[in-house]
């Protein structure tokens, strides 16, 4: 799996809706407040606002945004064109709307691509959770010859209120990224498909980090890379430490390793930029990271013949258990993921005993790959 709960791949999803498709309008104040920075620029998954909420109404589907800021609409358009935001037009003087339905996105709200194909199901509705209305073309020239924006957008009478399906809220002001940015990893931190480890002691262990780091913009690549290179570091001091306290270390990197190894898809979903090249990259060094920590196991524990045997049987499960999910993707839950594979790693440099380490990890992965094999194939009995 390679997105996070609901979000759609960014220009892929349509809604499908009956009255036809929405023109957005995202209204902003025609003069921003003079001590604060404007909301708007405040930064979201490491993005402005602005730019966010332009990128995620493409990815809804919502093919012309109108960007309503009074004079500052074509500096703000010129802005997102500079940082490469998807296409944003200043929107015209409201009386030159032409007719059609509008979709009214306050400046502060803070939503994702299941909340505008929801709400654009219908028309004179509006969200409880945060400033956005579906209106008719009246109504957007009402509210837009009005201003200012989000008291504007509040205000307009005889809509239905509805809470939003996906994430949406409102943003108070620039000090309130903190609580946004908490909400949108509770929303967008974990996979239905962590298994237990993960959800229980990882994803904990990567909720801080990934807070830390979300709002900086930071490439998921990156951290990819950093997460590939704690567990190899930990490898290295397990394999060539040849002390009780480099075994400890060793162990202790490993588990961070195995924790960080979720801060970049966290990262990525709360900042709107997965990308199949960086689930490639991520899985491509998960598997030399496990094979890395595999040999540091047999170093440790002497290398000799049998230290090897048991190596090469637990590297070869623990690559069968993960290829399974990419031969058969419905297949059973597998219960020697990685992030338990690499917890029992850990343990067994840990307490410095390598080669019971690499014998249990041996037979639990061949077991499950077994297993999970034997299941697939009596549920496609096309393949026999
Ligand atoms: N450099 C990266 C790393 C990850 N991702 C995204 O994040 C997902 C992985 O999310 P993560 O929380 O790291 O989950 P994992 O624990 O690594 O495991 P899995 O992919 O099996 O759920 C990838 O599929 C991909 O969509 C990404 O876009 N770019
Ligand atoms: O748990 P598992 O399937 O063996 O291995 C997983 C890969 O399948 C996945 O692509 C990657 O993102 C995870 O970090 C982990 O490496």
């Amino acid at each position: 799996m390679t997105r996070g709960k609901g979000e759609p791949a960014p220009g892929t999803a349509r809604w499908s809706d009956p009255a036809g498709p929405v023109v957005a309008v995202v209204v902003l104040a025609a003069e921003p407040p003079a001590a604060r920075p404007p909301v708007e620029s405040t930064r979201v998954g490491g993005r402005p606002l602005l730019d966010r909420t332009v990128r995620v109404l493409h990815a809804a589907g919502v093919r012309r945004v109108l960007v309503s800021a009074g004079r500052r609409g074509p500096d703000l358009v010129a802005g997102l064109v500079a940082r490469h935001a998807p296409p944003a037009e200043p929107c015209p003087p409201p009386a030159d709307l032409p007719p059609g339905r509008y979709l009214l996105v306050g400046a502060a709200a803070v939503f994702d691509a299941e909340t505008v194909r929801d709400l654009a199901t219908e028309t004179g509705v509006r969200c409880t959770d945060a400033t956005l209305a579906v209106v008719d073309a009246d109504t957007a020239r009402e509210v837009l010859a009005a201003g200012p924006a989000d008291a504007a957008l509040a205000g307009i009478a005889g809509l239905r209120l509805r809470p939003a399906a996906g994430f949406a809220t409102t943003l108070v002001d620039d000090r309130d990224g903190r609580r946004v940015h908490r909400a949108l990893w509770q929303r967008y931190g974990s996979k239905s498909t962590d298994g237990l480890v993960c959800r229980y002691l990882n994803r904990p262990l990567s909720r801080p980090v990934t807070l830390l780091l979300a709002r900086t913009g930071v490439w998921p690549d990156l951290l990819s890379g950093v997460s590939f290179a704690v567990a190899v570091a930990g490898a290295a001091v397990i394999g060539f430490g040849g002390h009780w306290w480099t075994m400890l270390l060793g162990g202790v990197l490993v588990q961070a390793g195995n924790a960080l190894d979720g801060v970049d898809g966290e990262v990525a979903r709360i900042g709107l930029r997965t990308s199949r090249r960086g689930a490639l990259l991520d899985t491509i060094l998960d598997r030399y990271a496990d094979l890395a920590i595999i040999a540091g196991l047999v170093l440790a524990a002497g290398g000799r013949p049998v230290d090897w045997a048991f190596g090469f049987a637990a590297a070869a499960g623990s690559l069968l258990v993960s290829y399974i999910n990419v031969l058969a993707p419905g297949a059973p839950q597998r219960l020697l993921r990685r992030d338990v594979r690499l917890l029992l790693c850990a343990v067994a440099a840990a307490v410095s005993a390598p080669l019971a380490g690499l014998a249990v990890l041996a037979v639990l992965v061949n077991a499950d790959a077994a297993r999970v094999f034997a299941m697939v194939l009596r549920r496609a009995p096309g393949l026999r």
